[in-house]
């Protein structure tokens, strides 16, 4: 087994919605960023990547690179996921926690839950999406932007079927 933690944030600027985890969330700004700064799907991706010692999001999707500009970053996850398949590894669960004061995601939570399984290839029931303020304080609080955490347990496929 292996695990791995991810950590990402993205500050508001224009626009009229936000992507986490996979779901456009309709708000009175947008993300700042490269790609679609989706901020729970980049701190998986990290997650995922420290759990198989294969470095950062940075690393395998720089931010100079005109190729991620305005990507959807499912496909990153996607891409991510791929990787830690080579590597011999399957998610065991996901758990992560977006610090946003808003907009309100516990509507959303499910939904993000499920993309994110499909694109890992997993069911949606080792996923588990949480939210919460930061009780108006720091930055998130302030509503200067928004941040995310994950928290992932890997297995290692051995003919699917032995865990160690
Ligand atoms: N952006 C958010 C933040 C929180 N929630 C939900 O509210 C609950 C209470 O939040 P606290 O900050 O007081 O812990 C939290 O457990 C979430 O269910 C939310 O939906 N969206
Ligand atoms: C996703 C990438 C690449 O487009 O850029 P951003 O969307 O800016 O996101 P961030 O989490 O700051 O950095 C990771 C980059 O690889």
């Amino acid at each position: 087994m292996r695990i791995g933690h991810g950590f990402d944030v993205h500050r508001f600027g224009e626009g009229d919605h936000l992507m986490i985890g996979g779901v456009a969330i309709p708000f009175d700004h947008g993300f700042v960023a490269h790609s679609d700064g989706d901020v729970l799907l980049h701190a998986i991706c990290d997650a995922l990547l420290g759990a198989c010692g294969l470095g950062d999001i940075g690393r395998h999707f720089p931010d100079t690179d005109p190729a991620w500009a305005g990507a959807d970053s499912r496909a990153l996850l996607r891409h991510v996921a791929g990787l830690i398949a080579e590597a011999g590894y399957r998610v065991g669960n996901l758990d992560a926690t977006v610090l946003a004061q808003a907009p309100k995601l516990a509507p959303h939570v499910a939904s993000m839950a499920e993309r994110i399984a499909e694109d890992l290839g997993i069911t949606a029931a080792a996923i588990n999406v949480k939210a919460t303020t930061t009780e108006r304080l720091g930055f998130t609080g302030r509503g200067e932007g928004i941040a995310a955490e994950a928290v992932v347990l890997l297995m290692r496929r051995v003919g699917e079927a032995v865990d160690e």
